[in-house]
């Protein structure tokens, strides 16, 4: 587990001090995936060198695994930092040493016997789909290859936790989707906690089980994130999600629309189309969908429609009941016209 206390790091730079973090507390738990979130600015840089104290907060505590790290100094201190991977947007591999030597380069902290380091290098490289690439050098790789020697390094020295710094920013959203993938098998196969900060939901949506948004140095919401795309809270947190889901119905198609246009939302196994057709058969009211999508969070359905319903405001308002009453979320976005 790790816990961030009230830790806030401000930076002194020639046109004064600039705050980085600002007072900011969080608890990740052992085993999770764990997403920070914010436009460029907000802090996440900030807040995840903090945390492996690559710079030191000026207030505040990182503890992980119960261990205060901003207690350390020196010898104690490296040795906790080697149970702390951490994986960077740029890879940051050295260019003239080949893959294995680079993965190699990263357990010499460790002091392993020879034999033992080759052996280590040849299952990290496993892990990561690499074993063909050993002995080549990084120029020769692809960016989503570059990443996956910067994985097998950062796990060189079996780490609790691994850090992602925009960790696929700089890749295509395949090579993006096949990076994640192996983020999620390294955290289910090896029980690593992962910290990944990123400005794409998109990332979040396909591997976090909790997230932070942050702005202005702050965590302005936190929590599990399907009730963050499901109750979002913060207008931040609403824009950031309509990035992922977004409900753009061109301007002539709504302004043709004389009835009141709803926005409908159903959570988990709702069988959301079965409603609606129930709620049109039911009440004396015609049902016209203009957009819909269900989006999947942690392999759990988040059903959203855009709809106009057309009938008398009465027979309008029992519908919306109706499908309250059975789960939907619905909002009024536009009254009949
Ligand atoms: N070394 C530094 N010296 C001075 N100011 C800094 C330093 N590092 C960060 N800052 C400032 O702290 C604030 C937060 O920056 P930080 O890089 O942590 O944000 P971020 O959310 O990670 O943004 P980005 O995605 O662009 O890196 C910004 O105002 C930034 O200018």
């Amino acid at each position: 587990m790790i816990t961030i206390s009230k830790l806030t790091k401000t930076y002194e730079t020639k046109k004064g001090m600039v705050t980085g973090v600002d007072n900011v507390s969080l608890t990740i738990n052992k085993g999770e995936i764990f997403g920070i979130v914010g436009y460029s600015g907000a802090g996440k840089s900030s807040l995840l060198r903090c945390m492996n104290l690559l710079e030191r907060p000026t207030s505040g505590n990182v503890t992980v695994d119960g261990l205060d790290l901003t207690g350390l100094k020196g010898e104690r201190l490296r040795q906790a930092r080697l149970k702390i991977g951490m994986i960077f947007q740029h890879f940051y591999l050295i260019s003239q040493k080949t893959v294995g030597e680079n993965v190699a380069f990263a357990l010499k902290a460790a002091r392993l016997p020879k034999g033992e380091s080759i052996k280590r290098v040849d299952e990290l490289l496993k892990m990561v789909g690499l074993s063909d690439k050993k002995d080549v050098y990084p120029s020769q790789l692809s960016g989503g290859q570059k990443q996956r020697v910067g994985i097998a390094r950062a796990l060189a020295n079996n780490p609790n936790v691994l850090l992602c710094d925009e960790a696929t920013s700089a890749l295509d959203p395949n090579t993006t989707l096949s990076i994640l993938r192996l983020l999620k098998k390294i955290n289910r196969e090896l029980n690593i906690t992962i910290v990944l900060i990123t400005h794409e939901m998109n990332v979040v949506k396909e591997i976090c089980d909790r997230m932070a948004i942050m702005q202005d140095g702050r965590v302005i919401e936190e929590g599990d994130v399907y009730d963050i795309f499901s109750e979002p809270k913060a207008e931040l947190t609403k824009e950031f999600i309509s990035s992922v889901v977004s409900f753009d119905v061109p301007k002539p198609i709504l302004a043709a629309c004389t009835g009141s246009i709803i926005k409908v939302q159903f959570k988990g196994a709702v069988a959301g189309e079965g409603v609606i057709t129930d709620t049109v058969q039911h009440f004396d009211v015609k049902g016209n969908f203009l957009h819909g999508t269900i989006e999947y969070i942690q392999e759990k359905p988040l059903g959203l429609f855009l709809m106009e319903i057309q009938g008398d405001p009465a027979n309008i308002n029992r519908a919306i009941t109706y499908m309250e009453g059975r789960g939907a979320k619905v909002e009024v976005i536009r009254n009949g016209l």
